[in-house]
């Protein structure tokens, strides 16, 4: 099973992250390396360009692949299919046009110039718009175009909005809302493996933001602390072995929300919890 994998710009280190919270450690991997074997004797890194990856799973070159629903959507492969949003290179690709300039709709673009480095996902949204304008292919610093006559217009990626606004520009639509994906080809995406690599990088997201709480409660005092504990699926409650001071308690463990965890914490101590400890968690699978 490969799996190809940005091999820089900003996806590469977020998606190598990921797979090695996932259990996924790549254990030959060497700088400039174009595949990597990992400690699964039946999955391979491949390392390619982002926008390539659609192509290498699309074409059998690899099996899953790893990049932003930007490129699978430029790519089109008819026979690859998303399996999970990973939650991060979040970005739009947008219709913009200079702040100072007459182009403020869609419907002026009839005719005119338009820049980008998705020429697909334009002419898509051109034809859903009923507008038809000449589509000027470019490999990237799409936002100089139009300050050099070769555009009217441009649809490029926006994230913090700093480049369109250095550049004078305005956005006049949203085109495409994007984050990384991970995809598989359609014939392998039911393959025990996949849902093995799906499963294993899922857990890493579920156990995002949430934290691990253990405390001792008194047990009659334990209904009121369970009250306010917002874990998944409520407590888990065991009896501590009696001695070393702890008759009559029980250990609580909880999956509790990071940002719930300060006053969670508050309110279990005042109902009586004690020895209270807050770990980070790993992974997750629910
Ligand atoms: N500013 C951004 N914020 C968030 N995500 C982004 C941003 N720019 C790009 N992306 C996402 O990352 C993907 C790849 O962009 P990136 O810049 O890493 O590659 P690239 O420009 O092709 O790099 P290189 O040319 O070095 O290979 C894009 O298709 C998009 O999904
Ligand atoms: O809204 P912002 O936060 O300013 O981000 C948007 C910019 O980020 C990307 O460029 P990148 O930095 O990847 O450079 P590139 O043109 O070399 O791909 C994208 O092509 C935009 O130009
Ligand atoms: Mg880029």
């Amino acid at each position: 099973m490969r799996i190809a994998v940005p091999n820089k710009g900003r996806l590469h280190e977020p998606a190598l992250d990921l797979l090695e919270r996932a259990g996924l450690h790549v254990v030959d991997g060497a700088d400039r390396k174009l595949y990597a074997d990992t400690v699964d004797p039946d999955v391979t890194l491949l390392f390619a360009r982002a926008a390539d990856i659609p192509k290498y799973v699309s074409d059998g070159a690899a099996d899953v692949g790893i990049t932003g629903h930007d490129q699978i959507a430029e790519s089109d492969p008819d026979n690859v299919t998303e399996l999970l949003d990973l939650g991060f290179g979040q970005c739009r690709l947008v219709l913009a046009s200079p702040e100072d300039g007459d182009i403020e709709r869609v419907e002026q673009l009839d005719g005119k110039k338009v820049a980008t480095e998705f020429p697909t996902i334009a002419r898509n949204y051109f034809d859903e718009q009923g507008v038809d304008p000449h589509i000027v292919e470019v490999t990237g610093a799409t936002e100089l175009t139009p300050h050099v006559e070769m555009a009217d217009a441009i649809i490029d990626i926006t994230s913090t909005g700093t480049t369109l606004k250095v550049n004078r520009l305005g956005i006049i639509d949203e085109v495409l809302a994007s984050s990384v994906r991970l995809f598989a080809r359609d014939d392998v995406a039911d393959d025990d493996k996949v849902g093995q690599i799906e499963t294993a990088l899922e857990s890493v997201l579920s156990a995002d933001g949430k934290r691990y709480l253990m405390m001792n409660v008194p047990e009659e005092r334990l209904d009121a602390v369970q009250d306010v504990i917002p874990g998944m699926g409520g407590p888990t409650v065991m009896d501590i072995a009696s001695g070393n001071g702890k008759d009559g308690k029980v250990a609580v463990h909880a999956v509790v929300d990071e940002r719930d965890v300060f006053e969670v914490i508050t309110e279990v101590k005042s109902e009586g919890a004690s020895d209270i400890l807050v770990t980070e968690i790993e992974r997750l699978v629910e």
